[in-house]
């Protein structure tokens, strides 16, 4: 959907759409203009002398920054990959395109080089990183300026390890980071991502709990949930997802629905088959890709079946029951959990 640019807004349609430009106004000390008048009016009335001219040029810069950051974003149509070598200087054969909605698993041998992998699309490697890849964007080169650019921020990272070091509430922290992406609708957003990470998380929490008491299973689902519905990223980059303690084929499904290109390192047999493609590694290229089979596919509803057995039985040990039996047709325990 097309915004109106802020300009043509009043002031009271901004302070819906844009609250951070009141933040302008609080910090330059001006007084807030007639909510009836439009921006581009209050600009136009504003008289021009010395005095005021800094404080003009200072809003007109405010405006165009935050209306890059709320504008029409930058659309990730395709991302090229072509090969470069692995660690032993061979070539590495490799020409690959993704686009949005895909899902492409990484396995392979420990150090075999997935997060490395991992690490040149984060950087948009040029050929200027130890293996020698190229990214291209839209089929072009990435300015390297994107590198660091908000507005065309291409990839978000969840990796494994997750330490809050802050005095905040769960609430506070996604607020803050609604705010910081000047989104309209903050508060709504802050109760969606809550009730997300609660229902991926096996122990629930609030908002008025503090980022610091979660646990590694709660941080992880808090940062699924704030990466899926307040990352505006294309890419979403996820090292290793089985150890996080939440439920993690619901979570890829989270991330997934906002149409985004996810590369997933995992040697979780459900979450690579979920993917499209995987890449195999060896010696830190990647040696094949695989596309996933209509057969393997048709594997999937056993796996899981399988995987409901296993959760059963870890929910088992859990809460102090005895493994003497593993029928878990009858297992009081499958249900609840
Ligand atoms: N093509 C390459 N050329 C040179 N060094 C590489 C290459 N690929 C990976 N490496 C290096 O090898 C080391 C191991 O790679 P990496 O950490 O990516 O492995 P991994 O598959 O993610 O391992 P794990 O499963 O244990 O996390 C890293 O230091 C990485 O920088």
């Amino acid at each position: 959907m097309k915004s109106v640019p802020l300009q043509q807004q009043t002031f009271s349609e901004l302070r819906q759409s844009c609250p951070a430009l009141f933040d302008f106004f609080a910090g330059q000390q001006l007084a807030v203009p007639a909510e009836e008048l439009r921006l581009e009016t209050y600009l136009a009335q504003l008289s021009t002398s010395p005095a005021q001219a800094a404080q003009i040029a200072a809003l007109n810069a405010y405006v165009a920054a935050l209306q890059s950051l709320q504008g029409d974003r930058f659309r990730l149509t395709a991302l090229h990959i072509s090969g470069g070598r692995d660690k032993n200087g061979q070539a590495e054969a490799l020409d690959l395109q993704l686009v949005p909605g895909e899902v492409i698993c990484l396995v392979g041998p420990t150090g075999s080089g997935k997060s490395r992998f991992l690490a040149d699309i984060e950087w948009m490697a040029q050929g200027d990183t130890p293996t020698g890849r190229r990214l291209l964007v839209n089929g072009q080169s990435p300015d390297p300026a994107w590198r660091f650019s908000p507005e065309h921020k291409l990839v978000a990272q969840l990796s494994q390890n997750m330490n809050f070091v802050m005095d905040l509430s769960v609430a506070e922290f996604v607020r803050l980071h609604a705010e910081s992406r000047l989104l309209p609708d903050a508060e709504q957003k802050v109760a969606q991502v809550i009730a997300q990470a609660n229902a991926l998380a096996g122990e629930g929490f609030s908002g008025e709990t503090a980022v610091t008491a979660l646990s590694g299973g709660q941080s992880r689902a808090l940062m699924v949930a704030d990466t899926a519905l307040l990352s505006q990223s294309p890419i979403v980059l996820i090292d290793e997802i089985e150890n996080a303690g939440i439920d993690r084929r619901r979570a890829l499904k989270l991330l997934v629905r906002e149409e985004k290109i996810v590369l997933m390192a995992t040697h979780d047999p459900i979450l690579a088959l979920m993917g499209s493609q995987r890449l195999v590694f060896r010696q830190g290229g990647v040696a094949q890709v695989l596309q996933t089979s209509r057969a393997e596919q048709e594997q999937l509803a056993a796996l899981e079946a399988y995987d409901q057995r296993w959760l059963n039985w870890r929910n088992r040990i859990r809460s102090g029951a005895r493994l003497e039996q593993l029928d878990s047709e009858t297992d009081p325990y499958l249900d609840g959990f």
